[in-house]
This record gives C-alpha cells, structure tokens and sequence, in this order.
C-alpha cells in the first residue's frame, strides 16, 4: 500500500457532499459541518439527527439515489452509503474529476482516510492505520485524549498569540529562533501535563518579556 500524506484541509465554505444518510454518513456530516463546510447530502433516507440538521438548514439535503450531476461543483465528496456498487461508482466518478474522496467501505478506492482525532482548539492530533484497524486509531486517540486535555488548547492560543509577536517585532532568524525555544521550555510542558495552565502560562508570558527586555 503507498504511504498516505497527512494533512489538514481547510473547508471553510467549501462545498462537500456526502452520500448516504445512515450513521456513518451522519458522523462525516458533523466533523464536516464543525470545520464550516457547506455541506450537500444525498440519500433516500436520513437518519433522525440528519433529519433534524437539514430542517435547521444547516444541510442542504436531496431526498433521492446518488446520481452523477451530484457532484457538480463539489470539492469534497464522502461515499457513505451501504451499497457497495453505488460507493463504488462515486468514487470512479469523482476521482475522474479529481476530487478528493472518502470511500467508507473500500478506502484504497478513494484518495484519503479519515483519521481519528483528538481536537483541543487548534491543537489536533490525528490517528490513522491506513484502515487496517479504526478500532485501534480510536482507541489511542482516547488514550490521547486522557493525555492531552483542553488546557492544551489554550497553551497553543497563547503560543500563538506570542509567536507572531515576536515574528513581527525581531527581525534577527537566529534571536527569533532562541525567543521562540525560550517561550516553550521542558516546564511549560511538565507544568500543563500537571493540569497547572495558570503557571505554564506565567511562565511562557515571563520568558516572552525577558527575551523582550533583552538587547
Ligand atoms: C478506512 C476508513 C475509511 C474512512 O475514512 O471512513 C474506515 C473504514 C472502516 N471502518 C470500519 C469499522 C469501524 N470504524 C470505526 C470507527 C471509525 N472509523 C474511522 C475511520 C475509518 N474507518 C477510516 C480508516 C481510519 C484509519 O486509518 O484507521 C474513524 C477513525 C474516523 C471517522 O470515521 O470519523 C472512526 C473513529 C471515530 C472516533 O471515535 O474518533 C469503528 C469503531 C467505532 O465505531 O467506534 C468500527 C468498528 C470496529 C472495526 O471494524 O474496527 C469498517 C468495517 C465496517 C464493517 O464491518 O462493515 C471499515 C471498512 C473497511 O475497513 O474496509
Ligand atoms: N468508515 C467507517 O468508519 C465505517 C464504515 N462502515 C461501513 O459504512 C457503510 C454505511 O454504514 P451505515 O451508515 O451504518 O449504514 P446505514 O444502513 O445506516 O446507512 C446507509 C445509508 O445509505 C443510503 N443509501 C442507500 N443507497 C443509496 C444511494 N443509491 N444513494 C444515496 N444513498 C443511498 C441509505 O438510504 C442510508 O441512509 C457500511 O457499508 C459499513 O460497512 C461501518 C462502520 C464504520
């Protein structure tokens, strides 16, 4: 199997379809609408959720069996469905107009794998087996999880905050590479893995202001 190329997608407005309406399709519609996605589905039937989502609008839904004009227009598209010709023929026919697309049921006949993730802010790690086994990237991502909480998310705010700073305002590469190993050190992270935000945060705002200070 070739190696996969992890990235993180922007689809912020983008136009994705999923096809299909039962369970699985409802956990893509979700993960898809939380990154802003306009998303299109199409499927005969809804589950309950998705049938709640579409009457909010939050969906555009065609009631109805896939057909190709589906795809028009579409950036992304997730073929969901319990069929395994109909998710077959979607992805021939969006891969022929190179899209990216996710087969639930024969990955390898689509471009990518959805991995598990674990979302703090904008801190995400992601999970994949490369579909040998969703059960184990599940399961480490809840191990993750217990590991990495949501103070993390906050850290990186913060970081983030303070880099662009120091991007901004230090013109030298190699003093902004040392301001910027300064602000992270070994005990911002052991301080945070304690659960201690409040002090992993003085003490990233302490080491910003001493490389500030500095001449
Ligand atoms: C290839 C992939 C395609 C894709 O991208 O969807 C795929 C394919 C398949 N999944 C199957 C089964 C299960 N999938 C899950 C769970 C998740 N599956 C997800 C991703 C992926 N699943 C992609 C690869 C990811 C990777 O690289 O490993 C997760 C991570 C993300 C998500 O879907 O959002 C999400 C975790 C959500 C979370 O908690 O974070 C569970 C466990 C559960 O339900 O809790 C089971 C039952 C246990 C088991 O079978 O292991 C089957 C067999 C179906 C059947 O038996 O009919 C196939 C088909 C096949 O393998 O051919
Ligand atoms: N990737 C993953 O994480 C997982 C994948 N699977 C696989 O995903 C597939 C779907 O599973 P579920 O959502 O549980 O099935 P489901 O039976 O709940 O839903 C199937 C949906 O597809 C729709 N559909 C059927 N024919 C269609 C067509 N011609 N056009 C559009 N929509 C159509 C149905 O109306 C229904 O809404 C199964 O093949 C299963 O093997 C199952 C578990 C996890």
């Amino acid at each position: 199997m070739p190696k996969t190329y992890p990235v993180s997608l922007i689809l912020s407005r983008r136009p994705c379809l999923v096809v299909g309406g039962g369970s699985v399709a409802e956990r893509k519609v979700l993960s898809l609408l939380a990154c802003g996605a306009k998303v299109k589905v199409v499927s005969p039937t809804l589950t309950q959720t998705l049938r709640e989502v579409a009457e909010k609008g939050e969906i555009s839904y065609r009631q109805g069996e896939y057909e190709t004009a589906d795809l028009d227009g579409i950036f992304l598209v997730i073929a969901a469905t319990d069929r395994d010709e109909v998710n077959h023929r979607v992805a021939v026919e969006a891969m022929a107009r190179n899209m990216l697309v996710n087969v639930v049921d024969d990955p390898p006949h689509g471009n990518f794998y959805v991995p598990a993730v674990v979302r703090r802010g904008s801190l995400q790690i992601a999970v994949s087996t490369d579909g040998k086994s969703p059960l184990l990237a599940r399961k480490i991502k809840e191990e993750l999880e217990e590991r990495y909480g949501p103070e993390y998310g906050f850290l990186v705010d913060l970081l983030g905050e303070i880099r662009h700073d120091i991007l901004d305002n230090t013109a030298d590469p190699r003093k902004r590479r040392d301001s910027l190993t300064a602000i992270l050190d070994d005990q911002v992270l052991q301080l945070l893995a304690r659960g201690e935000l409040e002090q992993a945060k003085e003490r990233v705002i302490n080491a910003y202001h001493r490389g500030r200070s500095q001449p």
